[in-house]
């Protein structure tokens, strides 16, 4: 069983992985350094468990562990228990999907949450399931949104003492996004929190909702007219939880709709980072990447704690890259802006930051409005693609180097504006796009930044986009890997390249490591997928030939490797 201590201990517990982010704050970093720069190129695999089935696509879970057994998630919505020591299936549950889901990237689902006796997770139709973890047998299961409005959950859950925490997805359908938290015992809601301004939060007592306040104090200051009542900023990501200040962090995607002009303002919350209360659901402080954002500038991205030393003082700081091309760095104790910096190649639609780390817009760069008479606006080529200078595949933070190790992408878009008008469950975009790439060679970059500088110490190109999350560790690795299907693993100092392995299919899940029986090991979910082959534009017919995939794919050093080591 998971226990809060467990959960609260997972960053500095080898043996186990029972946060999503391999600790709560989301770091991505082991202190296992068994396997390291030294002997790492003799890494092997010891198994691989395929999921099965026709439904083989787009498998971005982050595999859990606890006592042997490892927990992943699929395609599709399910979810799968397997004997971490022989990749033998102990179960399987596979969500009944109803035919009208509608997510908007792919079937994809990023893994579970474990807690107590139960591994729970959210699913294409917008419900949380608690499974048994021995049996896989449903617990309980609790409808968070309506799918047919266009929610759906791709997020892994978050809980934090005794909390289950999670956001929504379906920005590119006009929802409204929020937060919420559950009994994860029971899956009694306990808080539900509005991520658009002017939409009502309430707390639960006794099972009848109190009212905790309006979203962004008063209804509607940042919208025009009534569209904030389908303004979008969905939390799909999930998010992260920092003890030191007691504060949730979770991202707001694009504002519905893409078409900027219908909707003149901020936007609030759209495109922000928030920090919460978990107790209440308050938003203690928000800070937007991209106020009145015209280019699906989602704001979701990982906002990852960590310490730093500053004219002899410790400043508490959070690092996130968004897909708007800035990696910023905040006060997390408060959200004021320190400093922020590209961290890719090009960007055009913002010439910089000003001092509050507010956009400073090239207006040339935004789309069009569509004409009275219904045609399109002006088209315009502009730098980060919609999907990002870099997406939802998390970050590390290396603890040992003070680096971020960030996946990152160089591509441009045509983009224009068209009319549009709110329907429930269709599409709410009033845009359209083509995506390219920026270079010949490569499209992917994974990056080691540093965040006190802005300095790029050193990168690695791929050449097709990065789409997968990224693990860093005291044996001086970095792991990801790439659609091309490879995991990787760098030296975190140089970027050197010392081993990589072929899974079969594009690896676009996020790697973990731990230690079982004295030996270290690595686990990724391999197969392709995910929002490139499907919104890509050119850059999908570049990768149009990689093949899809679902296994689960868990890796070791040879017991003789280990010794000679040693
Ligand atoms: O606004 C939203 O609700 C929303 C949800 C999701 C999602 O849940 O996966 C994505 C996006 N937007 C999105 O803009 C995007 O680029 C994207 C890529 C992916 C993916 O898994 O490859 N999901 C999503
Ligand atoms: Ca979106």
């Amino acid at each position: 069983n998971v226990t809060n201590d467990d959960i609260r201990a997972d960053a500095t517990n080898n043996s186990q992985v029972v946060t999503n982010g391999m600790g709560l704050q989301g770091q991505r970093f082991s202190t296992l350094d068994l396997l390291n720069t030294d002997n790492v190129s003799s890494l092997q695999p010891v198994w691989a468990f395929s999921l099965g089935g026709e439904k083989q696509r787009g498998q971005q879970s982050q595999p859990m562990i606890k006592d042997g057994v490892m927990y992943i998630t699929g395609s599709y919505s399910r979810v799968f228990a397997v004997d971490a020591r022989t990749g033998t299936k102990l179960w399987q549950y596979d969500a009944r999907l109803p035919d009208g889901i509608m997510p908007c990237c792919d079937v994809i689902n990023r893994g579970v949450a474990l807690y107590d006796n139960l591994v729970i997770f959210g699913t294409l139709d917008a419900k949380l399931v608690a499974l048994d973890k021995d049996t896989g047998k449903v617990v309980w299961r609790k409808t968070v949104a309506d799918y047919q409005a266009g929610y759906s959950i791709t997020a892994a859950p978050l809980v934090v003492d005794g909390k289950l925490i999670t956001g929504v997805s379906g920005g590119e359908f006009g929802v409204v996004g929020k937060i919420e938290a559950y009994n994860p015992t029971n899956g009694e809601l306990l808080w539900t929190r509005p991520t658009i301004e002017g939409h009502m939060g309430y707390t639960y007592e006794d099972g009848k909702p109190v009212e905790a306040g309006i979203s962004g104090g008063e209804a509607n200051q940042t919208w025009p007219g009534d569209l904030w009542k389908t303004g979008g900023g969905a939390p799909w990501l999930g998010g992260y939880y920092d003890p030191e200040t007691n504060l949730l962090f979770f991202g707001t995607g694009n504002p519905a709709p893409w078409n900027s002009h219908l909707r003149p303002g901020d936007n609030l919350y759209s495109s922000s980072r928030l920090a919460l209360n978990p107790d209440n659901g308050q938003i203690v402080w928000h800070f937007q990447t991209t106020p009145h954002d015209g280019w699906d500038f989602d704001g979701v991205n990982e906002l990852i704690s960590f310490n730093y030393e500053e004219d002899g003082k410790e400043v508490k700081a959070a690092g996130t890259a968004d897909r708007n091309g800035f990696f910023y760095v905040l006060d997390r104790t408060n959200g004021d802006f320190i400093r922020g910096f590209p961290f890719v190649d090009k960007i055009t639609w913002a010439t910089g930051l000003d001092e509050n780390g507010r956009p400073i817009y090239a207006d040339e760069f935004r789309p069009g409005a569509p004409t009275e008479s219904g045609d399109a606006g002006s088209q315009v080529f502009t730098a980060p693609a919609f999907l990002g200078g870099k997406n939802w595949m998390p970050m590390s933070y290396g603890q040992n180097t003070g680096l971020f190790y960030v996946p990152s992408n160089e591509w441009g878009m045509d983009i224009w504006n068209e009319s549009t008008t709110y329907k429930k469950g269709a599409a709410y975009l009033g845009a359209g796009f083509t995506i390219k790439p920026l270079n010949e060679e490569y499209i992917g970059v994974l990056r080691a930044m540093d965040p006190k500088t802005g300095e790029e110490i050193w990168r690695y190109q791929n050449e097709a986009p990065l789409w997968g999350g990224v693990l860093s560790t005291q044996g001086n690795l970095v792991f990801t890997g790439n659609p091309e299907g490879y995991l990787m693993a760098f030296d975190s100092r140089n970027g050197e390249k010392l081993w990589q392995f072929n899974t079969g299919s594009g690896v676009i899940g996020s790697p973990i490591t731990w230690e079982m029986d004295g030996e270290q090991y690595v686990s990724v979910m391999s197969g392709w997928g995910g929002a490139v082959p499907l919104w890509g534009g050119h850059v999908a017919e570049r990768v149009k030939n990689f093949t899809q995939g679902g296994t689960l794919w868990t890796f070791k050093l040879p017991s003789s490797a280990v010794v000679s080591q040693r």
